[in-house]
């Protein structure tokens, strides 16, 4: 379907995207994953998308082009994407753009996945090899600090998954997607 098409429909509930934000490490792709499955529902990684575009591992990527032309080829590929009833995890660093969130938001639910940050700092290894969108001497405290209140505004839901396993934290996101739809008298 193009773009000019989701633009003009009027989504049916059903056709929402369901969004995943969050920070590096928290799920949002092994869980986006499985809540699709759960969902019956296509599962889209914006980072895998421009993985492949490049033919190069994000960090790679960032490496290459620095931080700002990574923020922009980002909202880029998040701006062309023209799908429905999807589960989209997202990269990390997409709520640095307004653009972007807009998009998203236009044609789904925004759910963010929430870790306490000891609880991160422990399940990631080097943020180098992962590739972060962060400034020299930035630690992950400083990420979470600066990045908190960013996913605070874009997102519609918090699902804070300290404790959670990853079936437990899918099953956490299937309902509060539910009770969200609920909450808003969609389907
Ligand atoms: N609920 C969970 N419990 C334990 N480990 C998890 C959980 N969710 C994700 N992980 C692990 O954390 C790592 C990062 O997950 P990933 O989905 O890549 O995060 P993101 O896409 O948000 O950066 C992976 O090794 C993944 O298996
Ligand atoms: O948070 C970030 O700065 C980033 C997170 C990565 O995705 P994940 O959140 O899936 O790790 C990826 O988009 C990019 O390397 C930047
Ligand atoms: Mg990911």
């Amino acid at each position: 379907m193009d773009r000019k098409r989701i633009a003009g429909a009027r989504l049916s509930q059903t056709d929402r995207n369901l969004v995943l934000i969050g920070m590096p490490g928290v799920g949002k792709s092994t869980l986006g994953v499985l809540v699709a499955k759960a969902l019956s529902t296509p599962f889209l990684d914006t980072d895998l998308q421009i993985q492949a575009e490049h033919g190069k591992r994000l960090h790679e990527i960032i490496a290459r082009v620095g931080l700002a032309r990574f923020k922009q080829v980002e909202e880029e590929a998040v701006c062309s994407l023209a799908v429905t009833g999807t589960v989209i995890a997202t990269g990390g660093s997409v709520i640095y753009s307004d653009r972007a969130m807009a998009h998203l938001k236009a044609h789904g639910g925004v759910l963010w996945l929430d870790l306490s940050c000891p609880l991160l700092e422990k399940r990631l290894g080097d943020l180098d090899e992962r590739g972060v969108v962060r400034a020299p001497g930035q630690t992950l405290q400083d990420l979470y600090d600066e990045r908190r209140p960013l996913y605070e505004r874009h997102a519609d839901v918090r699902v804070l998954l300290d404790g959670l396993d990853h079936k437990a934290g899918a099953a956490a996101i299937v309902r509060a997607w539910q009770a969200w739809k609920d909450e808003r008298g969609r389907d």
